[in-house]
């Protein structure tokens, strides 16, 4: 028999004093208060819109988010659902598996359980509140963030569209040394937007103010695993290869709205237009989800914005990537395993019509932090375990991570490279300065 080597312990609220214990007893509780509060501000417009039955349904929606603080806050067992959601059956087959992870010693609790449990299953409760209450159920309580966070950030998208026009107008005449610059330039453009997430600072602001291209050079030394390289020569081989064929496909397994996500499109637009790739395929929430995640309302609202932008180069590019999505070379998914709480190690079997997909791509590209959470499992890996041991066989092709880091997992470091940042900054796992781009072949 083969030897198995057990997986290390899941990051946990029961470490106390962990970024994980400080994000359920602070955080989450805080995220769950401005859910409330942005139900109740939007009150009147629940009654102009439904009448009396939309105030009705904002109530019972306040009071199931309220009861579910309290069990966050008193840290009672995690109960199973009880909407009709597609996914209840899976969420609910997945506690009976955390009871037995426990050993039936005690329920899964909120401080007791896996963080990345609790921590999703928080957003999908908040999912069940509004679900179970039409008429307000299709209502998106983080989508008000959302906007601002695009709004705030107009200076930089602007910079962004600008370069990126300009780039366009002679993108023909790059020789491949010129292309790969420009790689480069747009995957840190774009690992860099992971910055601004909106969760980590429990729905503060979290905007990119200025040119996100200028400070490119000095954010460097910040890349603490950089596999760009790697992805250059698997794009220009996959070229290569598929000169006739014309089917390199690149997926990108987007996540928060706002400024990053205008990174992404910008990434995606340039492996089209240099022909690096002929196709790239979106992967969105399907529901509201870890405050500022991509939804596909919030993908095609961002384009639209976009479009009727009142600047040239920004409404070009809103015109292009319509285009794009009409024409098929851009599309976007969205599949209800990437609003579960389990990791990705469990996609061949739990949702095998994803990992079939995925396994067409030549490349998949994950951004941020918790795609990189569910990639490694969301565990206290030693930080120089290989990445591809920590994908604990997830390889339905060769991937990338882009994720500045803002929980207390890192894998793939150079021996001494973690603890030596650790003595001088102890926050660095946590204070999304340092990022990854970090790339598994799938072999
Ligand atoms: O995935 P993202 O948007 O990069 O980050 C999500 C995040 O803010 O949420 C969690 C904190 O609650 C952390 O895992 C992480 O920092
Ligand atoms: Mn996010």
């Amino acid at each position: 028999m083969a030897a198995v080597t057990a997986l290390p312990v899941s990051l946990s609220g029961r470490f106390k004093g962990s970024f994980a214990y400080f994000t359920i007893k602070d955080r989450l509780p805080q995220i769950l208060t401005k859910v409330i509060d942005t139900l109740h501000r939007h009150k009147n417009e629940f009654f102009e819109e439904h009448g009396e039955k939309g105030v009705e349904a904002e109530k019972r929606a306040i009071s199931l988010l309220s009861k579910l603080r309290n069990e966050l806050q008193t840290d009672k067992p995690v109960t199973p659902l009880e909407d009709e959601l597609p996914d209840a059956a899976l969420w609910n087959q997945h506690l009976d598996y955390q009871r037995n992870l426990s050993n039936g010693s005690r329920e899964p609790s909120w401080f007791q359980s896996p963080w990345l449990y609790v921590e999703c299953y928080m957003y999908r409760r908040i999912q069940a509140a509004l679900a179970q209450n039409p008429p307000i159920d299709n209502f998106d309580v983080f989508k008000e963030g959302k906007v601002q966070n695009f709004f705030e950030s107009q200076e930089a998208v602007i910079a962004l569209c600008t370069y990126f026009q300009e780039l366009l107008k002679n993108i023909k005449d790059l020789d491949e040394k010129q292309l790969q610059e420009e790689l480069f330039k747009l995957l840190q453009v774009s690992l860099w937007g992971n910055k601004c997430d909106l969760s980590f600072s429990a729905g503060e602001g979290s905007s990119q103010k200025s040119s996100p291209l200028l400070s490119l050079e000095n954010l460097i030394p910040y890349i603490l695993v950089n596999d760009m390289e790697e992805l250059w020569s698997l794009l220009v081989n996959a070229k290569k290869r598929n000169a006739e064929k014309s089917n390199v496909r690149v997926d990108i397994i987007l996540d928060n709205a706002g400024f990053e996500l205008v990174t992404d499109f910008v990434l995606a637009d340039f492996l089209l237009s240099s022909k690096l790739a002929d196709e790239v395929h979106f992967h969105g929430k399907s529901i509201p989800w870890y405050v500022s995640d991509t939804t596909k309302h919030d993908f095609n609202w961002t384009i639209k914005q976009l479009q009727s932008a009142n600047h040239m180069w920004m409404s070009r590019c809103g015109i292009n990537w319509e285009g794009n999505l009409k024409k098929g070379v851009w599309v976007y998914r969205d599949h209800m395993f990437w609003t579960l709480p389990h990791d990705f190690s469990s996609m061949a079997e739990v949702a095998p019509d994803l990992y079939a997909d995925l396994q067409k791509s030549s490349l998949l590209l994950f951004k941020g932090d918790l795609n990189y959470r569910k990639l490694t499992g969301d565990k206290k890996w030693e930080y120089t375990v290989p990445f591809h041991q920590a994908l604990n066989k997830f390889r339905p092709a060769p991937l990338c991570s882009l994720r500045t880091l803002k929980s207390d997992t890192q894998v793939g470091l150079k021996p001494g490279q973690g603890e030596q940042i650790q003595a001088s900054e102890p926050e660095w796992m946590t204070s999304g300065k340092y990022g990854v781009v970090q790339f598994d072949a799938a072999l």
